[in-house]
């Protein structure tokens, strides 16, 4: 035996023997071999049902229905191989056929994109950007610097009033003779204001409205209502009215909402705002997986005070100043050109006392952020210098990071 069989003869033996240690290897038994996706999505429900059975009887149960999966998966691969392909390779030669190639994978485009407020006077000017599949784009910047007045454009909530869009995905460009056909655009486009809007009814109902009013009808709709409630742990809340929810939990029914249908373009307007850290963790990763799956690409945009974590998954980031775009790029250019490095650090020195203990190694800038030191050295004083140095002075250094690549840097 090999491949498929001897992977699932292996799997059955340590699902019998232990069930609840193996719902991970289900689901990566299912991620290679499963050749339809709501089998891998069963799979991760299966490992989660496991984790929330109440008693012996309904963990049998759901140990018959991981090995009524895998059998499943066992089967469909092999009248899907009757032409001697591997189910791997079968996989991702059909998966392949719903990714675009480039220059068909452009969700969005805009070039020298404008916008004037005429009541507040404030201007976006000159946005050059492309959205692509698979990639999430972060943008960044101080309050009120435009980054809500670009994802309303961009989700056809605001008219432009300078420069050209398009979605070349859906063959549309403002551009064109017969401009944007946005009912076209807009069945695509799944938008999460930083505002919420509120939801009427019981949540469960609402987000199988959204799936059925995108064409996911029957089983499938209730398939894919259950998978998203688990996946951000919705399902204890799934009876409650909107005002009993919490901030968070209301980001993450928006989320299941925008989620549900699969749409080829999210814009996502400060989600993180709201959540508390390992909710943040889980939407960030699911952002990733989700940009990233082979069979519903995505594209995401996305905006956050939070630098770090938009940085951790951005492919593409632009920093807005004063409505204008200053930095848009891989996130890999950054300070790619600069003149200087940037650290952040918290020392237990004083302040003047830092600046004397520095001076030999020329700063350019020293500032205190009220809660840490944000100092500018040349190009040549690396962190590992720097570090060293401070040692010798004997200052001691409680929290220290480069920041001369990082969004961090386009702050100071
Ligand atoms: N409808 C409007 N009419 C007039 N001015 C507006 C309007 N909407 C926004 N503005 C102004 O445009 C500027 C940019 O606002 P925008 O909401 O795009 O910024 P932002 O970067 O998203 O801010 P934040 O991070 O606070 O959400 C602000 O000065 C705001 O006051």
């Amino acid at each position: 035996m090999q491949g498929i069989e001897q992977a699932a003869a292996d799997l059955r033996a340590a699902i019998a023997s232990n069930p609840g240690e193996h719902g991970t290897g289900l689901v990566q038994f299912a991620n290679t071999y499963a050749l339809k996706s709501s089998q891998r999505h069963s799979a991760v429900l299966l490992k989660l049902n496991w984790t929330k059975a109440a008693d012996e009887e309904q963990q049998h149960r759901v140990l018959q229905d991981m090995l009524a999966l895998l059998e499943e998966i066992v089967a469909d691969s092999a009248s899907g191989t009757a032409g001697g392909e591997p189910p791997l390779n079968q996989l991702i030669v059909r998966a392949q056929e719903h990714v675009p190639e480039p220059p068909h994978d452009v969700v969005f485009s805009c070039e020298n994109l404008g916008k004037t407020y005429k009541k507040s006077g404030f201007q976006l000017n000159g946005v050059n950007l492309q959205l692509r599949f698979g990639e999430i784009t972060g943008v960044v910047g101080e309050n009120g610097n435009g980054k809500t007045t670009l994802f309303r454009i961009v989700a056809g909530e605001l008219l432009h009033d300078q420069g050209s869009i398009a979605y070349p995905l859906f063959g549309q460009d403002s551009a064109a003779k017969k401009g944007i056909n946005w009912i076209k655009v807009k069945e695509q486009i799944a938008y999460v204001p930083q505002e919420l809007p509120k939801v009427y009814g019981k949540l469960e109902e609402m987000l199988q409205y959204e799936a059925a009013i995108h064409g996911i009808r029957g089983k499938k709709n209730l398939r894919e209502v259950d998978f998203i409630v688990q996946r951000l742990e919705l399902s204890e809340h799934l009876e409650k009215r909107w005002k009993e929810l919490s901030g968070g939990f209301k980001l993450r029914f928006a989320l299941a909402c925008a989620l549900v249908w699969k749409p080829k373009l999210l814009i996502i307007d400060e989600p993180l705002a709201n959540l508390d850290f390992k909710a943040q963790q889980v939407v960030l990763r699911d952002l990733r997986n989700l940009a990233e799956s082979l069979r519903y690409p995505m594209s995401v945009l996305i905006s956050s005070q939070h630098l770090h974590e938009v940085e951790a998954i951005s492919d593409q980031i632009v920093f807005l100043d004063k409505g204008k775009v200053e930095f848009n790029g891989p996130k890999e250019q950054l300070g790619e050109e600069r003149r200087c490095n940037t650290f952040e650090m918290l020392v237990s020195c004083k302040e003047e006392e830092l600046r004397e203990h520095l001076r030999r190694l020329a700063p350019q800038r020293i500032q205190h952020s009220g809660v840490s030191y944000v100092v500018t050295l040349p190009l040549a004083v690396d962190g590992s210098r720097l570090l060293r140095h401070l040692l010798e002075c004997g200052v001691e250094v409680e929290y220290f990071r480069d920041i001369s690549r990082s969004i961090k840097q386009l702050f100071h």
